[in-house]
């Protein structure tokens, strides 16, 4: 059955492995909207400080690097690209050397203001060209598009979502054991959600759609179903259902 076209923006937020990438993709491919990994670009802006060899710690550096770079982050729901500087970076930003830096890079608020303001642009750019974006990260509802037609904070345990985790590393040739892997989302959600510039929160006004008992199939029929009660889906000829 067809579902009809996303009209506006759905903003996904949460911490790591509650499945925000791939129920993003998946709604925003089935909705014929864009989407947009705003994790990939502070990964990507992550991956140029640590080229550049300069101090993590150390903001200025960070955010001069930051500057510099050139980061183009697609919006095609079937096919999420990441360029840094006219190369593509898609793999490499999923590494353990960026996820292990990318929470100090993030948290610096020059780099915050610099991709909020790239995000902004190709939310608005998309609307333009598609009509509907699904925007997923940790401050999309909260900072980056406050007057998002629908917000959802996507949660999940822990352990659930370390053993997602481990399982897409196995799956990807990388090595890793359930309790490293939930040392790291753990120390990812303390930094995220206890950062200084716009710390990983639920919007006042985001649906909690907790995922832990939930398979992918149900996450997207849970976001469909909240998708059609917000009124956001048009036929394609553009007649938003009533
Ligand atoms: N509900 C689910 N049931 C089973 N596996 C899931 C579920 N949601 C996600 N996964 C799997 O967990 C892994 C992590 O999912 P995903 O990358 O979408 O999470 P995320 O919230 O976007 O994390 P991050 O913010 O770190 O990018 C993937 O391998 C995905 O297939
Ligand atoms: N809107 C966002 C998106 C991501 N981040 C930071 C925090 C995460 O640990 C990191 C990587 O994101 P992921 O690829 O795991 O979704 O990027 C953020 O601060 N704000």
């Amino acid at each position: 059955m067809g579902h009809g076209e996303l009209r506006g923006v759905v903003a996904l937020d949460g911490p790591s492995g509650t499945g925000k990438s791939s129920v993003a993709r998946r709604l925003a491919s089935t909705l014929g909207a864009r989407y947009l990994d705003t994790g990939a670009m502070y990964r990507a802006i992550t991956l140029a400080v640590l080229r550049a060899g300069v101090d993590l710690a150390d903001p200025a550096e960070v955010t001069r690097v930051a500057r510099a770079a050139t980061l183009v982050q697609g919006t095609d729901p079937e096919r999420s690209t990441t360029h840094l500087d006219g190369a593509d970076v898609g793999v490499e930003i999923r590494g353990p050397e960026v996820t292990l830096a990318v929470s100090p890079v993030s948290a610096v608020a020059e780099v915050r203001a610099l991709l909020v303001a790239e995000q902004r642009r190709v939310i608005a750019t998309a609307l333009d060209d598609a009509g509907g974006i699904v925007v997923e990260g940790r401050d999309i509802g909260t900072v980056v598009a406050p007057d998002a037609a629908l917000k959802v904070y996507v949660t999940a345990d822990a352990e659930a979502r370390a053993a997602r985790r481990a399982k897409q590393d196995a799956a990807s040739g990388r090595a890793s054991t359930l309790d490293a892997t939930l040392a790291d989302v753990q120390r990812r959600d303390a930094y995220d959600s206890t950062r200084a510039v716009s710390p990983l929160r639920a919007a006042d006004d985001a649906v909690v759609l907790d995922t832990t008992s939930l398979d992918l199939a149900g996450v997207l029929a849970a976001l469909l179903a909240l998708v059609d009660e917000h009124g956001l889906l048009a036929q394609p000829s553009g007649r938003v259902h009533g």
